[in-house]
């Protein structure tokens, strides 16, 4: 009878649930035991906890031992027992709810980040999901292959710094990966001079740190008369100047790298410019679904035939319809950098063809920016409209029935409450295509 209590007790008590392991004083030894069980049915971990729950109980009062001689009184005993138990109805295991397994705070999302701890992109993860867990990843395209991958929920990376300006490998990255923007987040970046503890600024001869970070701070720099060196990230350096325990090399990162690495800050706030905001983007895997309730952001790609004022025309869709821009950012394309146009009969001139990258202040599901996008492609043909709401699509547009390879990509930026609704998303299964094949369309 008491092993029946019991394992009732204990099948409710299972290591699946939360609460009960440690109410029951086990040791860690037991744990491990309890573990071992953990695939075994329900019955066979009774079997192997019910002796733990009487072992306490045993220990603390063996007179109870002897009193178990006398036949039913150890079962009465136990079932007291039992029974006081169960009257604390908060040792009870609780059912799993939604919100365990995809909590409003975030705190079970995993975001990764380029860069080691210490870097400002972790601190733009943590702004972006204060409760997650940091995912450090050595380049920005291992962030993105870990969110294609399911290693991690989204990517947080930086695309523009407001002393820097864009930083180009994430855009160009943002094309070569099926991932969507599903948020931005902004963060005010204050760079610190750091040094090994007792070294003074004047004694530096180097200065290591990202190269956007040593731009961002040239006038200080180049004041104190040091050479910079680029690193990978800002907090790599840290914990280089940490590791090699030259006092005459300094880093220019964050006060929180400074702390984890043990380092002295010399100098504090040594960016050019004060007000030092780098814009981050919020990656995933599943698209954001545009909305009207809240201010929105889409950005969109698209290539332009060469000829006067085609840019001028394409940005005028948006103009018309009084919808805001709040970046345009040209990338030489890769795959086809030059053109060559034979328009004058006296040879081939020959220009950079260009993907032009516009941000601007609407949602897709707001009719001006749907017939916006409709306007910027009846200026060329298109080719291959996939859902105009899905992000990076990949048209083609065409003038002149010329062959040309152009990508135009709506994403659904939420400026606002980007969390919720991320991470409602999550769970969703996600196909990821393979971009080059559509260019090769
Ligand atoms: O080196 C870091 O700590 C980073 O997070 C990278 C990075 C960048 O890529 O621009 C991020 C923000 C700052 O603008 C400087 C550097």
């Amino acid at each position: 009878m008491a092993a029946k209590a019991a394992s009732i007790w204990v099948c409710a008590k299972t290591p699946y649930s939360h609460q009960g392991v440690s109410d029951l004083s086990l040791n860690h030894s037991e744990l491990a035991l309890n573990s071992n069980f953990r695939k075994w049915e329900c019955s066979c971990l009774a079997v192997a906890s019910a002796q733990r729950a009487i072992t306490p109980v045993e220990d603390e009062k063996p007179s109870l031992t002897c009193a178990a001689e006398s036949s039913g009184a150890m079962e009465r005993i136990e079932d007291n027992k039992s029974r006081e138990f169960h009257k604390d109805l908060n040792l009870l295991p609780k059912p799993l709810t939604a919100n365990y397994l995809s909590p409003p705070d975030g705190s079970k999302v995993r975001v990764a980040y380029q860069g080691l701890p210490g870097a400002y992109s972790e601190a733009a993860a943590v702004k972006a999901y204060p409760k997650c867990e940091t995912v450090p990843c050595d380049q920005f395209e291992a962030a993105f292959k870990a969110v294609e991958l399911w290693l991690v929920d989204k990517a947080v990376l930086p695309i523009e710094n407001s002393v820097g300006g864009s930083i180009h490998r994430n855009y160009d990255l943002l094309l070569h990966h099926r991932l969507h923007i599903v948020g931005e987040v902004q963060l005010q970046v204050n760079h610190c001079l750091l040094g090994l503890p007792g070294a003074r600024k004047e004694e530096l001869k180097r200065v290591l740190s990202h190269y956007q970070a040593l731009a961002q701070c040239e006038m200080t720099l180049s004041s104190l008369g040091v050479i910079t060196i680029n690193t990978d990230d800002s907090a790599l350096a840290a914990q280089m100047v940490a590791s090699t325990g030259l006092r005459d090399t300094g880093a220019v990162a964050s006060a929180r790298a400074a702390n984890i690495y043990g380092l002295d800050i010399l100098a504090e706030k040594i960016q050019d410019d004060d007000d030092n905001i780098t814009r981050f983007l919020i990656l995933g895997r599943e698209p954001m679904i545009p909305g009207t309730d809240r201010p929105y952001k889409t950005s969109i790609v698209f290539t332009l035939e060469e000829g006067p004022g085609v840019l001028f025309k394409a940005l005028a869709v948006f103009a018309l319809r009084g919808i805001n821009l709040t970046k345009i950012e040209s990338r030489p394309q890769k795959q086809r950098p030059l053109r060559i146009v034979d328009d004058s009969n006296e040879g081939s001139a020959r220009y950079f063809d260009y993907l032009f990258y516009i941000d601007f202040e609407a949602s897709m599901a707001d009719p001006r920016a749907q017939y916006a996008l409709e306007h910027l492609k009846s200026r060329s043909r298109v080719y291959g409209v996939e859902n105009p709401f899905r992000k990076y699509e990949t048209l083609k547009l065409c003038k002149s029935g010329k062959t040309r390879n152009i990508g135009i990509d709506d994403e659904m930026v939420k400026l606002n409450s980007f969390r919720k609704s991320s991470l409602s998303t999550r769970t969703y299964t996600h196909i990821v295509k393979n971009r080059s094949n559509q260019h090769n369309r």
